[in-house]
């Protein structure tokens, strides 16, 4: 949205859905001559016009052409209906006149007003209003929640761009509500509904929590702030920003609106830039309960350290030094090394048990073996039971893998011999 970026006086033309589709001077409608462009906001253009036919100029809202805005467009003319019951000036909000068609545009016509408090307060090179300018326009617009909230319609989008003065030289200002688009009636409020302006929104609007009248309140207190102060209390282009900032200066929401958020998990996981990921494997790692700990090889397969899933990793390309990821890089991998290499002793220590009978003296009765080379030690072994199980697997290894294949091969050349032997004496005695 950028309404308050636009100078009302310089836009000759109006642009609807991308295209150009009315310049300064034609008609909208039957008797709506185009005089200038007021603003645009997500749902259309607003432009100021003269009614030829009562010579008043009027505000009309054009709708874009998009299928859903015309859908939006819908929801509005159902709310403006609703607040017809109340008086627009005693309750502070805009004038709605009804609606038109004009081709594919629907255009809702408003009495005109002055400027929205963006444009007053940016006028006032954003140092804030003196306090007793604050007070009035903080009762009108509480007024106007009051007014709102007794026909059962919550705002849904209160901001500065939304909050029109009458008239900016009148003192003391008045001011109305306007842009209807996102109210909705409180019994159809939709939890999990994404309304509102970031940086406007309360957090239970953000978290995806149901949300009434209260999340109009809280709208209305960052206003009053920007009022006083001139700039927004929560800057942030992303509801995670926001959420952070509120947290520092609010503390954080309690446990059951965070458990009950539709989209706590969005803001519990962060953006992925990798943070998330440490922090992940760090819990991992500090399990109190040894059993759930990870293991080294488990560390390293962990996506902190995986590029493709890890952008946190790409973040380190682009800061090398990061002191902390290397330390925890270079150690764990060390660690995942040595693993692998006491993997693999063990495996190598394994073989010479099983294949080096002349240098293994497996039993020992006083348990005081003392080896060279890639040989087992059992010196320090404070499991001998252990080790005697293993002397006498070996014994078996041995009997049945060493000793029976030279007794069968020895057997099988005796054997052989003596049927040579046979063969040789039935060939001559045949001969003879
Ligand atoms: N009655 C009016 N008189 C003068 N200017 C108006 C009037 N209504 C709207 N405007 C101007 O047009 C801008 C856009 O209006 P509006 O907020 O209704 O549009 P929108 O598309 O619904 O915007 P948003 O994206 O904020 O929902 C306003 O910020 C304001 O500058």
């Amino acid at each position: 949205n950028h309404n308050y970026a636009m100078n009302n006086q310089s836009y000759s033309a109006l642009w609807g859905g991308g295209s150009l589709f009315k310049v300064k001077g034609s008609i909208l409608g039957n008797h709506y001559k185009v005089e200038a462009f007021l603003g645009e906001g997500g749902f259309g253009i607003v432009a100021k016009c003269r009614d030829t036919m009562t010579n008043r100029a009027v505000a009309i809202k054009v709708n874009k052409s998009d299928p859903d805005i015309l859908q939006q467009a819908k929801l509005e003319i159902f709310i403006l209906e609703q607040l017809r019951r109340l008086d627009p000036d005693a309750a502070n909000i805009v004038k709605w006149n009804g609606f038109f068609h004009d081709g594919e545009w629907v255009c809702l016509k408003f009495e005109l007003l002055d400027q929205c408090l963006w444009d007053y307060i940016g006028d006032r090179k954003n140092q804030g209003l003196p306090i007793s300018e604050v007070r009035p326009i903080l009762g009108h617009l509480t007024n106007a929640l009051s007014h709102l909230g007794s026909v059962g319609i919550v705002r849904a989008d209160l901001k500065p761009g939304n909050i029109m003065v009458v008239n900016r030289y009148e003192s003391p200002v008045k001011v109305r509500l306007i842009d209807f688009g996102l109210a909705c009636p409180a019994s159809a409020v939709m939890p999990g509904d994404r309304v509102g302006t970031v940086g406007y929104s309360a957090p239970e609007v953000m978290l995806g929590l149901p949300y009434n009248e209260a999340s109009d309140m809280w709208s209305l207190g960052l206003v009053a702030v920007e009022l006083g102060t001139g700039v927004p209390l929560y800057p942030g282009n992303e509801d995670y920003d926001v959420l952070k900032f509120i947290i520092e200066t609010q503390g954080q929401p309690p446990d059951h609106v965070l458990d009950s958020g539709v989209y706590i998990m969005m803001f519990r996981r962060g953006p992925e830039n990798g943070q998330r990921l440490f922090v992940s494997l760090i819990k991992q790692i500090l399990a109190s309960d040894a059993n759930q700990r990870i293991t080294l090889l488990e560390v390293l397969r962990h996506p902190f350290f995986n590029p493709k899933s890890s952008p946190c990793i790409g973040m380190s390309a682009e800061r090398p030094q990061n002191p902390c990821k290397a330390w925890f890089l270079s150690v764990f991998r060390a660690a995942g090394e040595k693993k692998v290499k006491n993997l693999f002793q063990s495996n190598l220590e394994l073989l010479l048990f099983l294949f080096s009978p002349f240098n293994i003296r497996p039993f020992n009765p006083s348990g005081s073996q003392i080896q060279t080379g890639n040989q087992l030690d059992y010196s320090h072994c404070r499991h001998k039971c252990l080790c005697s199980t293993f002397a006498i697997f070996q014994y078996c290894f041995y009997a049945v893998f060493f000793f029976a294949p030279i007794y069968i091969i020895g057997l099988s050349a005796i054997g052989g011999i003596n049927s040579i032997y046979i063969l040789q004496r039935k060939t001559a005695w045949l001969g003879k």
